[in-house]
């Protein structure tokens, strides 16, 4: 799987388009649905910017993740998290894909449910193990078992995961076809 870029069909760019308006696109899912990818993906199709809230949050804090769970721990870290996605999600149209558990703190939530359309990339547990054991840089992974940490986290996740506007099935074909994917929704979404 590489990161270049098919064109996706121009129809489809212009309805998704219309369909998002000035609204922001919030991409949210467990680590390795593909958020970060598929999102700065999206974006390039859109022609909107694209932004990561754990790139904004590693930014400001001039601090890794990892070491922000180490040296203030998991409860500091989604206060800033929140405060990180209510400024992102100000103004729009843009592209801004979250952390995997953002959408699962009541604050960051209502910020996320306030400043646009949802996408929750949904993935298979074997789909996100095979992506997310390559690295060790998710610091809720570094448990003894650590796949049966994400199915755990999927099991109590989910359910919340599940309030999004779209849901989008995230499994291993092209990243394009993920992007074409994405876009249909938002562009179907409105006629419902
Ligand atoms: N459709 C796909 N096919 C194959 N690999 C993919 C696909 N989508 C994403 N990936 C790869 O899976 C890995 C994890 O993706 P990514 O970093 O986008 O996940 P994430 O949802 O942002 O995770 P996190 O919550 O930890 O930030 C990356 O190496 C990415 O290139
Ligand atoms: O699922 C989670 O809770 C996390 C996912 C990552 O994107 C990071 O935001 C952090 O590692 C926490
Ligand atoms: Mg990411």
């Amino acid at each position: 799987m590489n990161d270049v870029t098919e064109p996706v069909s121009a129809t489809l760019v212009e309805r998704a388009k219309r369909a998002l308006g000035k609204r922001n696109l919030v991409f949210i899912g467990l680590m390795g649905a593909g958020k970060s990818a598929i999102g700065r993906l999206t974006a390039q199709a859109l022609g909107v910017p694209f932004v990561d809230s754990d790139h904004e949050i590693e930014r400001v804090s001039r601090m890794t993740i990892s070491d922000l769970f180490a040296t203030y721990g998991e409860e500091e870290f989604r206060a800033l998290e929140a405060r990180v996605l209510k400024r992102l999600l100000r103004s729009g149209p843009r592209v801004v894909s979250t952390g995997g558990g953002a959408y699962i703190n009541e604050r960051s939530r209502r910020h996320i449910k306030r400043g646009g359309l949802t996408v929750w990339l949904n993935a298979e547990l074997d789909v996100l193990w095979e992506r997310v054991n390559k690295r060790d840089t998710r610091p809720l992974l570094k448990t003894e078992n650590p796949k049966q940490t994400l199915e755990n986290l999927m099991r109590a996740r989910y359910p919340i995961y599940a309030e999004a506007d779209l849901t989008v099935l995230s499994r291993d074909v092209k990243k394009e076809a993920m992007v074409e994917e994405v876009l249909a929704a938002i562009a179907d979404h409105q006629k419902a």
